[in-house]
């Protein structure tokens, strides 16, 4: 008998795998003028564009009745102004789709030389990413670069892909290229993917998919708690992580690093716990920013809720809705850590 999921996380490392592979070459190549800056001020590159090409063409030819919420839209590539942009994009795309079969991928994926798609297909598979979100059905959500301002500095970014039935995570990736593979090792290999499934724990695959270790989070040593958080203020509250830090009497300095790393980072023990204040500039979280990370902490034996203690609802649409601050621990320090919150909450008179 065949686990349920099985061939939907086949599909889904083969995706993540080979955005991965792409992610990293053009960062290598990546010249100045290949960045956009979005509406929301956010910078987004050729990488973010053509990650989502390739995932989404690989999730709509083995699931073509699947809907995807993307991050991303092929709006602005579709105007003349971009042409240079958007064939460059194009060519990323065909590269990563035609690079010779790897492992568990068959050539019924429509991958390989010769697989070519054409820029129409490709502009519409980026588009495939608009789905609202909802309450029921079954859909994937994508974040083909998350953080992608630590993409631009070298640091961590992580390709990130949920399936999400009836408003909860089933399936969850995270590929990590420049994560360490052992976390003791920090100068050594580098890439790793974080696989979970609901019901059937968690794993850390390499990228080339040659070792895998199962995952669970360990309990933290009295004295050793710290925390994982954002590189960028902009993004968390990372003076409120102060304060929660001087409640619980922690010492170590926190880990901070960007994307959804901080997840994969939980969930093999290397912090203890991931802490993320809303700026209070009323941006809404989305789900392709947490989608595989809560699913990795829960399968791992840990907690993630939000700051009022309330589960996080995927289910809303493409954002996380009253959602308000996240808190990602194992289950020995969740609770001391969400006390702390409530009250440092209580002090400045938010709830
Ligand atoms: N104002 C904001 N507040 C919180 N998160 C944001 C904000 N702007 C962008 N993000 C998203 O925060 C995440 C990165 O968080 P961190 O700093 O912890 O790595 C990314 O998903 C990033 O989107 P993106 O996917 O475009 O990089
Ligand atoms: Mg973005
Ligand atoms: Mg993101
Ligand atoms: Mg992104």
């Amino acid at each position: 008998m065949t686990l349920p999921y099985a061939f939907e996380k086949q599909v889904a490392l083969v995706a993540v795998r080979r955005a991965c592979a792409l992610t990293s070459s053009v960062f290598n190549r990546l010249v100045k003028n290949e960045t956009l800056t979005k509406g929301d001020k956010s910078p987004v590159t050729v990488g973010d564009y053509s990650a989502q090409a390739v995932v989404n063409t690989i999730l709509g030819r083995a699931f073509p009745a699947d809907p995807i919420v993307g991050e991303e839209d092929a709006a602005e590539m579709r105007q003349e102004s971009n042409s240079e942009l958007k064939n460059r994009i194009i060519a990323l795309a065909n590269e990563a789709l035609t690079a010779p079969l790897g492992p568990g991928e068959t050539s019924d994926l429509g991958l390989g030389p010769g697989q070519e798609r054409t820029p129409e297909e490709l502009m519409d598979a980026i588009d495939r990413g608009g789905d609202q979100g909802g309450r029921t059905g079954r859909r994937w959500t994508l974040d083909p670069i998350d953080g992608t301002k630590g993409f631009l500095r070298g640091g961590q970014y992580a390709v990130c892909l949920a399936l999400i039935v009836d408003g909860k995570v089933v399936l969850g990736l995270i590929g990590c290229p420049n994560l360490p593979v052992k976390s003791d090792e920090p100068n050594g290999r580098k890439g790793c993917i974080f696989v979970v499934v609901k019901g059937q724990g968690a794993e850390q695959v390499t990228l080339s998919g040659d070792r895998s270790v199962p995952l669970t989070i360990p309990p933290v040593v009295p004295g050793t708690l710290n925390f994982l958080e954002s590189v960028e203020a902009a993004h968390a509250d990372l003076a409120f992580n102060n304060r929660i830090s001087e409640l619980l009497n922690i010492t170590r300095a926190p880990a901070r690093m960007d994307s959804q790393a901080k997840y994969g980072c939980l969930a093999r023990g290397d912090g203890g716990v991931y802490l993320r204040m809303p700026t209070g500039t009323g941006y809404r979280e989305k789900i392709w920013d947490h989608a595989s990370g809560s699913l990795l902490v829960e399968e791992c034996g840990g907690i993630i809720t939000d700051s009022r203690g309330k589960s996080l609802d995927f289910g809303l649409g493409r954002s996380l809705g009253e959602n308000y601050g996240f808190i990602a621990a194992g289950k020995d320090v969740h609770g001391q850590v969400l006390a702390a919150v409530q009250q440092a909450l209580a002090e400045i008179g938010r709830k």
